[in-house]
């Protein structure tokens, strides 16, 4: 199972670098790696778990925060009940359509390979239109707004080499941009 020695720290360059094509049909190490990193995330969320294997919680992992440089991410999220609303690998993910308006949670963002606060609003698009595919290779295209949108382009984000902190405004953290929305 994958433990957070597992998880590549900031500065290491697998995780600056855009990631490779998957290709299909998925290979059984390719699809072993999916299944890990979804059980991470699961296990991240499961308190026992987490705790027994010092886990940090985690609704998305991205395959170059293992070391693997493929296109493919892990996102779980839960609600406020802890039900799943949302539990996809992402493969081939594009962002095929964005909003003008932006969104930043208010309490900024972290990640699974930074091990620092790095405060600031993260301005993301509220609402988005995703365009993946799944284990099988079929193609699908997902609308996202507020939270799940923001998950789901920090994990492209990690497949195309970005960490969450590139996108605080440097010379005013918490810069609200015109009509962006504060998520609490
Ligand atoms: O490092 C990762 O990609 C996993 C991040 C994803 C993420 C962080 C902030 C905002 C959206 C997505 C981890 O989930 S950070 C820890 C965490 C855990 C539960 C809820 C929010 C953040
Ligand atoms: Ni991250």
């Amino acid at each position: 199972m994958l433990l957070m020695k597992d998880i590549v720290r900031e500065g290491n360059d697998v995780l600056r670098k855009v990631t490779d094509e998957v290709t299909f049909p998925l290979s059984d190490e390719t699809k072993k790696l999916a299944e890990d990193m979804m059980t991470f995330l699961k296990n991240s969320q499961n308190p026992e778990l987490a705790k027994k294997h010092q886990l940090r919680p985690g609704v998305g992992l991205a395959a170059n925060q293992v070391g693997v440089s493929k296109a493919m991410s892990a996102v779980l999220i839960p609600d406020a009940d802890d039900n799943i609303i949302m539990e996809e690998m992402l493969i081939n993910p594009k962002v095929i359509r964005q909003s003008v308006r932006k969104v930043a949670l208010g309490e900024g963002e972290g990640c699974l390979s930074v091990d620092r606060n790095v405060p600031g609003y993260v301005p993301r698009a509220n609402k988005i239109t995703i365009r993946y595919q799944n284990m099988d290779g079929e193609f699908i295209e997902k609308t996202l707004k507020g939270y799940e949108a923001i998950v789901c382009q920090h994990e492209i984000d990690h497949l195309n080499g970005h960490l969450f902190y590139d996108r605080i405004n440097q010379e005013n953290p918490f810069f609200v941009e015109t009509n962006m929305l504060i998520l609490e």
